[in-house]
């Protein structure tokens, strides 16, 4: 056991899928996994070993924000030997040419979060980016299946209600797809710890517009984003 996470020691694949909603997890180790287990409940944040196409996965929750999944993938990575790490998330366009549903890969993520700065002792503005060896492949399985795939840079947010709706419009101005809570800890945390990090998400909101999916719909219905992070994981 970790602090966190309730697996014994081998339960836990070396490559990991996380999204935020320990629910999103149940779904796709119960649709996608051969043989899947659930190796930890600890704070309902679930985590679950199976086999996809014959390789051991693990999906485990994260929570929401940056705090939360700093915790899982550090404990991920440092107490489990955990060495690839997806996040299949959700998050709201800022790009107006995005439409709900669409799949992202997020190439680099800007954050407003104190985290790094704290890191760097506000000296340096690190730029958490994805490994690319995990975004060329995803780029390459979303040919493959024919999933329109946008890959770009987006944003990391402490705060999902925010008061500040005119730096999500700048931000779009500098290229900025899409926003959501936790890549940039990712990135970071795998930096730091010599592991590779993707974020993959789906469009469950768009901004400027106030399109919305259901809390059902982000659950259990964002199977290209997930069949896209299983394959590249697996490569
Ligand atoms: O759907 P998940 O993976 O939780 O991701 C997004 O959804 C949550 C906010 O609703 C935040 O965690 C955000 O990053
Ligand atoms: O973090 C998130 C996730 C989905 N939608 C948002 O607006 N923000």
């Amino acid at each position: 056991m970790s602090t966190h996470i309730g697996a014994k020691p081998g339960e836990i694949a070396e490559r990991v899928l996380m999204p935020g909603d320990p629910l999103r997890a149940k779904w796709i180790a119960e649709t996608y996994l051969e043989d899947a287990k659930c190796y930890s409940t600890v704070r309902g944040m679930l985590g679950f070993t199976g086999r996809w196409f014959g390789t051991e996965v693990s999906i485990q929750g994260s929570g929401m924000g940056m705090p939360s999944a700093s915790i899982y993938a550090h404990e991920l990575i440092n107490d489990y030997g955990v060495k690839a790490l997806i996040r299949v998330g959700s998050c709201g366009a800022l790009s107006e040419d995005l439409q709900l549903r669409d799949v992202i890969a997020a190439s680099g993520s800007s954050t407003d979060s104190n985290m790094n700065r704290m890191r760097f002792d506000g000296l340096i503005d690190y730029a958490p980016v994805a490994d690319f060896g995990l975004l060329r492949t995803s780029v390459e399985v979303a040919e493959r299946r024919g999933i329109a795939m946008r890959v770009g840079p987006i944003l990391a947010a402490d705060a999902f209600y925010t008061d500040r709706p005119d730096l999500y419009d700048t931000l779009a101005d500098y290229g900025v797809l899409a926003v959501e809570m936790e890549s940039a800890a990712l990135y970071t945390i795998a930096a730091r710890f010599k592991a590779r990090a993707l974020t993959l998400l789906t469009v469950s909101d768009h901004i400027k517009r106030g399109e919305q999916t259901t809390a059902q719909e982000r659950e259990q219905t964002f199977s290209q984003m997930v069949e896209v992070a299983l394959d590249t994981i697996i490569a």
